[in-house]
């Protein structure tokens, strides 16, 4: 058991595959990130994010609050440390859904941590995800599918990789990757 990461491009549906693993697997427990970005409509403080301005944010990655933080696409994300240690002493699964520079950080301070990436079955259809998802404007669009450019190509440093061609068999076997000891 112990941690998972789980990084992959913007829109390859890392969000949807986490909803289906909490059905699969209900004991999974998700580290909620720290953003700068805004919240879109739906999303709920505390919920998907703790949503903070950026001040706020400088102030939690100074005080060493922040077990890795990165900037993404024009906002900044980081996990919070305190809860992600308790979760881990109780030795049950805990999953971080971050992206790749926040993931090389982990890999540097946690190295036992199991890294997955999510991947689309093709770079049109990460487009189409991400165009037809309708939550960002274009240009928003573009800085994330030149970052998508970039995480694809670290797929190697994972230590094991997963298409997200169907939903429920993607969750499954990640639920399958995050349960191997
Ligand atoms: N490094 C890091 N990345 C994060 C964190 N939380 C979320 N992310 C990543 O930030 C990127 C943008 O997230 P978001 O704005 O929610 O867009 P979405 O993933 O396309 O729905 C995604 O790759 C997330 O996995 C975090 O705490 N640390
Ligand atoms: N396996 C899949 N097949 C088709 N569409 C998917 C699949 N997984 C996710 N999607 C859709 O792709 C879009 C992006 O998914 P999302 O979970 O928001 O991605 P991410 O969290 O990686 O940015 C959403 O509209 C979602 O419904």
């Amino acid at each position: 058991m112990g941690l998972t990461v789980l990084s992959g491009p913007s829109g390859v549906g890392k969000g949807t595959v986490v909803a289906a693993v909490r059905r699969l697997f209900p004991d999974v427990w998700v580290s909620v990130s720290a953003t700068t970005r805004l919240p879109r409509p739906g999303e709920t403080e505390g919920v998907e994010y703790h949503f903070v301005d950026r001040d706020h944010f400088v102030r939690m990655a100074k005080d060493g609050e922040l077990v890795e933080h990165a900037e993404f696409a024009g906002n900044w994300y980081g996990t919070p440390r305190a809860p992600l240690e308790r979760r881990l002493t109780t030795g049950l699964p805990a999953l971080l859904e971050i992206e790749l520079q926040g993931a090389r950080q982990v890999r540097a301070s946690m190295p036992s941590a199991r890294f997955v990436f999510l991947t689309p079955p093709s770079w049109e259809e990460l487009v189409r995800r991400l165009t037809g998802r309708g939550t960002e404007p274009p240009e928003v669009i573009e800085r994330r599918l030149d970052r998508a450019r970039v995480e694809l190509a670290a797929e190697k440093e994972f230590d094991a990789v997963v298409v997200n061609d169907d939903v429920e068999a993607a969750a499954a076997r990640l639920v399958s990757l995050m349960t191997d000891s």
